[in-house]
């Protein structure tokens, strides 16, 4: 996907994938991946997404990179709290304690970005990346995360004829063929959106919806 298209959503708040409130797998599942730890959590792709202050109140240090300077700044704004901001190349960085927002492509972080990363964060990342990207997307993971990293990662999946993504529709099976090289890759949820979900409604899609949620653990 163009950086275009992404800053042309922002800028026309065109960002429907923007959840007002925590996730809900992330609520049920974070301590099936994290339990009581309060390690470093990376959130790849991250928007503005509410879930980055819930893992931030559960004592995790946060680092999300986020493409559009309009969802780094409105993050902090809309939950009213201040971030100094460090500008960069090829990053500028929002900061507010140990939460930090790093406005940027991710394709341009390096291993010594992620040293203290030990759990990530992947809710419309993959699946907000076109099929042709997402090789390099888990490609460039593997090369910037540490080797004791943890992934919970939720994918969507529905019949690819219905709609142009993103986002897009990551099947398990694709999943499986990105992560199962370096990863042990254990499946938690899946779950079928019903008919008068929003989602669904929202798309037309006629043929089924389903939700899953993955635990991955390097090998
Ligand atoms: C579908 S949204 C999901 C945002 C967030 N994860 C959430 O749950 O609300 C994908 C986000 O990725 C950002 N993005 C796209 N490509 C990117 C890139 N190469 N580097 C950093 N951010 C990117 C977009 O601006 C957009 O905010």
């Amino acid at each position: 996907m163009e950086h275009e298209f992404w800053h042309e959503r922002w800028k026309k708040n065109e960002i429907g994938f923007h959840q007002g409130t925590v996730n809900q797998y992330l609520h049920d599942h974070w301590p099936e991946l994290a339990g009581d730890s309060t390690d470093t959590v990376f959130v790849p792709l991250c928007g503005k997404a509410h879930d980055i202050w819930w893992l931030h109140d559960r004592g995790h240090p946060v680092i999300g990179v986020e493409l559009s300077d309009i969802a780094c700044k409105d993050f902090f704004e809309e939950a009213g709290e201040k971030a100094s901001v460090h500008p960069g190349e090829p990053f500028t960085t929002f900061r507010h304690d140990d939460l930090e927002i790093w406005c940027g492509d991710f394709f341009q972080l390096v291993p010594d970005d992620l040293r203290h990363v030990r759990l990530v964060y992947d809710r419309a990342a993959l699946i907000a990346l076109p099929p042709t990207l997402r090789p390099e997307y888990v490609q460039h993971l593997n090369a910037i995360l540490p080797e004791q990293a943890r992934i919970l990662l939720i994918t969507l999946d529905y019949d690819g004829t219905e709609m142009q993504g993103p986002p897009f529709n990551v099947p398990d099976s694709e999943v499986h063929q990105l992560f199962d090289e370096d990863y042990d890759v254990r499946q938690i949820l899946r779950n079928d959106l019903a008919r008068d979900d929003l989602f669904v409604k929202r798309k037309g899609l006629q043929n089924g919806v389903s939700e899953s949620v993955f635990v991955l653990t390097r090998k």
